[in-house]
């Protein structure tokens, strides 16, 4: 049995980043962590990747070979690789069965690829059919989609959508969340989108905005995806901002439970150390309006006090080293012999 997370989200909604934070997370904390890429247009990636869908397809060559658009061009690469995709599960194959490595999808940010099409949909499918993988899909969504109601329901919408597309554990994350704060004041706390519920009080909110964007008929149309949304009772959020230890650990622990990693991960990762400190702990209750809103700067000032003390620890530490440095240590006997008047050799 292998764990992996699949990243989806609409563009630039933080997916490479956190693919690169959980994969340095994961080195801070033990476990074997691999990052697959399954952008075909990403051609600059701030990670090292393992797999990378490029070496099997790109999308400049399908817009060249089928005078595609970016979005065709996608859908057709996905397309083509289904039909192609052995050698790319066999590649996924020996980094979990071999290497024993947790995995990570970095996904493009088409969001029809998880809300209508199906073919990314099947290659996971069949990889945890194959080689018995247990998923996560975690949904990133820029968390400035907060600062409009009729943004922000259509966003929920988008993230039941997938879930019931993807047919997966699914954890939805408010992404960006230490920007919250500079994109002005909400009408209500953050626990209130973040739990998805009530969405009645929304409504003025959502009526305001309408009057003075689009119409009375949009405004019916949102209150009718709402009560939808509410109706599933599936839709809920965690937040992250990914330099923010406490929220990685708390986005990680939520993730470990829905695709089993907390439960049976005994035979892979190698983090103990993580897994005993986390195998009966429930969440963290975090008071995520004190810290990204109300008492943000008090936060953010007692992070950076304990990053600069790590600092100053790994530099002592380098220092210490030092005294053990070879060179070091031959030139302190040195001038220990030219006082001696020795030929002490060590
Ligand atoms: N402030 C802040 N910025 C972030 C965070 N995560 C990502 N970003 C920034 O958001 C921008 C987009 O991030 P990417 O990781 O490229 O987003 P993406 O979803 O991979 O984008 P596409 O590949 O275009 O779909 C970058 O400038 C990141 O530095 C975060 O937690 N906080």
């Amino acid at each position: 049995m292998s764990f992996a997370q699949i990243v989806i989200g609409p563009p630039g909604s933080g997916k490479s980043t956190y693919c690169n934070g959980t994969s340095q997370f994961f080195n801070a904390i033990g476990r074997h962590g691999q990052i697959v890429n399954m952008d075909p247009a990403n051609d600059a990636l701030p990670y090292p990747c393992a797999v990378d869908i490029r070496d099997f397809i790109t999308i400049e060559e399908i817009m060249q070979e089928q005078q595609l658009g970016p979005n065709g061009g996608l859908m057709y690469a996905m397309e083509s690789l289904d039909k192609s995709i052995d050698l790319f599960i066999l590649q996924i194959k020996s980094l979990v069965q071999e290497e024993k490595a947790y995995l990570v999808f970095d996904c493009p940010g088409q969001v029809e690829l998880f809300t209508h099409h199906s073919s990314l949909f099947k290659i996971f499918k069949r990889l945890e059919k194959e080689l018995d993988m247990r998923f996560c899909v975690v949904n990133l969504i820029d968390c400035y989609y907060l600062t409009s109601p009729s943004q922000y329901i259509s966003i929920l919408l988008l993230a039941l959508r997938s879930m019931l597309m993807m047919d997966l554990p699914q954890i939805n994350v408010f992404s960006k969340i230490d920007m919250i704060k500079s994109y002005g004041e909400l009408p209500f706390n953050l626990d209130f989108y973040t739990e998805v519920q009530d969405l009645d009080y929304l409504l003025p909110y959502v009526e305001k905005e309408s009057n003075s964007v689009m119409g009375k008929r949009y405004a019916k149309l949102t209150e009718t995806i709402s009560e939808m949304v509410a109706d599933f009772n599936l839709v809920s959020f965690e937040v992250l901002a990914v330099d923010d230890k406490e929220s990685m650990i708390n986005l990680q622990l939520s993730v470990d439970k829905a695709n089993g990693y907390i439960f049976g991960a005994s035979e892979v990762g190698g983090d103990t150390v993580w897994a005993e400190a986390t195998r009966d702990q429930g969440l963290r209750e975090n008071n995520i309006q004190d810290r990204w809103i109300d008492n943000k700067e008090l936060y953010d000032k007692a992070e950076q006090k304990r990053r600069e003390e790590i600092e100053k620890d790994r530099e002592m530490q380098e220092k210490e080293i030092d005294v053990d440095n070879e060179d070091e240590w031959d030139r302190a006997l040195k001038d220990w012999e030219e006082k001696q008047g020795t030929d002490y050799v060590r």
